[in-house]
């Protein structure tokens, strides 16, 4: 295969209009304090447009900047930088007048969906361990063919919702051509709303800062298989994705429990890759594990509207509990293996009704447990996010992905383009063993 090039042509700073917004310090919430332990994540959106290059850089780059920064205004603490002073200082985010984000314009003599391209995305990296940026954007011009725009974010400042939020709200600017209120609904970004009645943020932050870097939590799986990783996509079918809820409740008859637990899309899916890329590891590595080992599933959920919370579904910044479903290797793997982990994960699903934040307090130290001791699959983005309806004026993505998955130890969900209640489901994994994953999932 041969290489696409891909060159940088331009880098400059993208802030709020002047004055519009005050200097703000924004304290992080206990639901921010647990990503200071992960990587930042990376989002792309492709769109399809015929321009020829210099189109794209005399009136649509200037346009994408322009609505930007009008989008900026509203969403401040993603231009804002993140201060990590040494301890007993707590970590904060601080906007001041200037603060921008980087953006970053190349060009590409790939196919716009060559979905091998290399993305070279600017990262957020400071020579400065005490500040950090919360986000940088990369526009990849593809001329005559179309644009991707990479989102580089810090989770710390905000989750998928916010930054779904911020996208979709980029996108209306841009698509009306000035700051209309109406078409999009403001972020709530005061901190006021998120009680912390029983001092987690502190235990948190003091358990983060006794991990070991060596037991980071976000690990990826082995250094051998990294070489020629790939990012595929696989899309389960509404049809197949009901046939399989139909399936798992037929066989849960003598589940007494499972009355309270709904079968949701989330739920089939993410059972059935979990089981299927745990299969993959096996096939590939062979299995040393003991058959008692738990294997285990971690993934966040949206505590955002809910009763007991009171938290306004604009809310932007970090609003996820941390859900985790171990299940011994021997279930997992077996013959029944994706009821199973559909039983367990829907059953942890449920007990969120009885608190979303039970336990929370050993989130960080729960979790390090966890890395260190189990063979751990994390989920990202959610079918909800509708990633595809981040229309700038130019009609739908062609695509949109999820580019931080960690190989083979985790995957993202996002809505189907074209069967409505389809799932895409996003993994990195080396490009000669598509093969081996392409069979699991057939099978
Ligand atoms: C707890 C969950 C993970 C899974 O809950 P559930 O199993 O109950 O599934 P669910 O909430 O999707 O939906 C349950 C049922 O409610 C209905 N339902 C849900 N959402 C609906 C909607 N928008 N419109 C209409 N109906 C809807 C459906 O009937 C669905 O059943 P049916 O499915 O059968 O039709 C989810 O609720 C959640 O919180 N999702 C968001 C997770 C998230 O924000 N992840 C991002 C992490 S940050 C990150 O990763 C970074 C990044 O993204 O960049």
């Amino acid at each position: 295969m041969e290489a696409s090039r891909v060159k940088v042509i331009d880098q400059s700073q993208v802030a709020p209009p002047p004055g519009s917004v005050s200097t703000t310090t924004v304290p992080l919430t206990f639901f921010d304090i647990l990503w200071l332990s992960c990587n930042t994540m990376q989002r792309i959106f492709f769109y399809e447009l015929p321009y020829p290059a210099l189109h794209y850089t005399q009136t649509v780059l200037p346009r994408l900047k322009e609505s930007l920064s009008l989008t900026l205004r509203h969403f401040f603490p993603f231009a804002a930088k993140l201060m990590c002073p040494p301890p007993p200082h707590q970590p904060y985010i601080v906007y001041n007048e200037g603060d921008a984000v980087q953006v970053t314009v190349a060009e590409s003599d790939a196919d716009l969906l060559n979905h091998f391209v290399e993305l070279s995305f600017v990262s957020l990296a400071s020579n400065d361990t005490q500040v950090a940026p919360n986000m940088a954007i990369q526009f990849t011009v593809f001329p005559n063919s179309g644009i991707s725009i990479g989102v580089t974010f810090n989770h710390v400042a905000a989750d998928g919702r916010s930054v779904q939020h911020f996208m979709k709200s980029w996108a209306a600017i841009h698509r009306s051509q000035r700051e209309d209120l109406t078409s999009f609904s403001l972020p709530y970004c005061k901190r006021d709303v998120i009680k912390d009645t029983q001092g987690l943020s502190s235990v948190l932050l003091k358990d983060l800062r006794n991990i070991n870097t060596e037991d980071h939590l976000l690990r990826d799986f082995g250094g051998d298989v990294l070489a020629d990783n790939v990012l595929t996509t696989f899309t389960m079918k509404r049809a197949k994705i009901e046939q399989m809820k139909r399936w798992i409740t037929t066989h849960s008859e003598n589940d007494d429990e499972l009355g309270q637990v709904h079968m949701s899309t989330y739920v089939v899916t993410c059972a059935f890759t979990w089981v299927n890329i745990m299969k993959l590891r096996e096939k590939i590595r062979g299995s040393s594990d003991n058959d008692d080992m738990l294997y285990s599933l971690l993934f966040g959920a949206d505590c955002r509207e809910r009763f007991e919370l009171s938290i306004p579904g604009t809310y932007f910044g970090n609003c996820l509990t941390h859900v985790c479903v171990s299940v011994k290797r021997r279930e997992l793997m077996g013959e029944a293996g994706i009821g199973i982990a559909a039983r367990a994960i829907g059953r942890k699903i449920s007990e969120l009704g009885k608190g979303a934040l039970r336990g929370a307090e050993k989130w960080a130290s729960n979790f390090t447990e966890v890395f260190k001791h189990q063979r751990v699959v994390t989920v990202a983005g959610s079918p909800k996010f509708r990633v595809y309806e981040t229309d700038f004026g130019w009609g739908r993505p062609k695509k949109s992905d999820m580019v931080h998955i960690p190989p083979y130890s985790g995957f993202s969900l996002a809505e189907n383009i074209e069967d409505d209640g389809g799932i895409d489901i996003g993994m990195v994994i080396g490009l000669d063993k598509l093969h081996l994953l392409n069979a699991l999932f057939e099978q």
